[in-house]
């Protein structure tokens, strides 16, 4: 049984489509990066999902069963948003016991040596909490909740890079302890790709791509070399982006790069670079934008 499953998933609000006829499944044990530039449809997407929300159209199943208004397949996962409130006149200790009541999985183990880690102090009031404070408070209950399902919605933008790397350090050791289905909504792809195995990329409300992160980065090049080479090369392929400067042009191409392209494009004088996943996700995205 896959975790998430959407067919024809669609979201109005009023004039504004949010989501526009998503189809996709979620299967076990994995970390995804849902990603998209502003307003691509991304809190939407989990809003529905976690049942805050239901959709305008399509079908959406949670662990098998309908998520909206069902509590016995939303107590299966955790939500944590960058925006989180809590109730502000509990102090951070017992913020973590109402949690600890709450989430079936709970290690209260884990979540004490999060509290060490992220160094937050127990007997200070939630209200009190500085900006990077409140997010690792986030980050400490969504780890230690180990629902099947854990989302994350930029809950680490108040956190500083060493709080960050911290974060994701901690997330992969305890992922590889313990499987489970984590979604990152992020903006830093660069710092999580290491960590996510496959992408969901939304613009503008619409699924622009649902794969591996090795294979997305295997689908998108950057080719540079004589202009007219590059050109005759760029033509067996989608080309998503190109700049020339003089006589050289360097160009972002998607396609199939494999020996017999690769032996081509060196015949050509050509260089065939990598991208990194946030260059490939930025190409993919501005290239949707250009052809509007
Ligand atoms: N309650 C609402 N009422 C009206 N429009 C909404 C509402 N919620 C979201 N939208 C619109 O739906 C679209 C998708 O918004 P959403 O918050 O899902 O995007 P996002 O990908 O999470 O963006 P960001 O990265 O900026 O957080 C936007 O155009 C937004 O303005």
């Amino acid at each position: 049984m896959s975790v998430v499953a959407a067919a024809g998933l669609t979201k109005r609000f009023g004039e504004v489509t949010a989501l526009d006829d998503v189809t996709f499944t979620l299967t076990g044990d994995k970390i995804y990066g849902l990603l998209g530039r502003n307003g691509a449809g991304k809190t939407t997407l989990m809003q529905l999902i976690t049942g805050q929300n239901s959709g305008t159209s399509g079908d959406l199943m949670l662990f098998g069963e309908r998520p909206y208004e069902n509590e016995r397949v939303l107590s299966r996962v955790v939500f944590i948003k960058e925006s989180q409130t809590y109730p502000t006149a509990y102090q951070v200790r017992h913020v973590l016991s109402l949690a600890k009541r709450l989430f079936p999985n709970w290690d209260e183990d884990f979540a004490q040596s999060l509290v060490d880690d992220f160094d937050l102090p127990r007997k200070r009031k939630v209200r009190k909490l500085s900006r990077g404070m409140l997010s690792a408070l986030g980050v400490t209950i969504g780890l230690a909740a180990r629902a099947p399902l854990t989302f994350f919605d930029e809950p680490y933008l108040g956190l500083d890079a060493v709080a960050r790397q911290l974060f994701y350090d901690r997330l992969l050791a305890d992922y590889a302890e313990n499987p489970r289905t984590v979604v990152l909504s992020t903006h830093l792809i660069d710092e999580v790709a290491d960590l996510i195995e496959h992408v969901l990329l939304l613009d503008r409300g619409k699924l622009l791509l649902d794969a591996p992160s090795d294979e997305l980065r295997g689908e998108v090049v950057e080719a540079s070399g004589p202009a007219a080479a590059v050109d005759e090369f760029a033509a067996a392929h989608q080309a998503l982006h190109r700049e020339q400067l003089g006589g050289a042009v360097r160009a972002s191409l998607r396609g199939s790069f494999d020996d017999a392209e690769r032996t081509r494009a060196e015949k050509l004088g050509i260089d065939l670079a990598p991208v990194s996943l946030q260059q490939a996700v930025v190409r993919l995205t501005t290239e949707r934008t250009n052809a509007r």
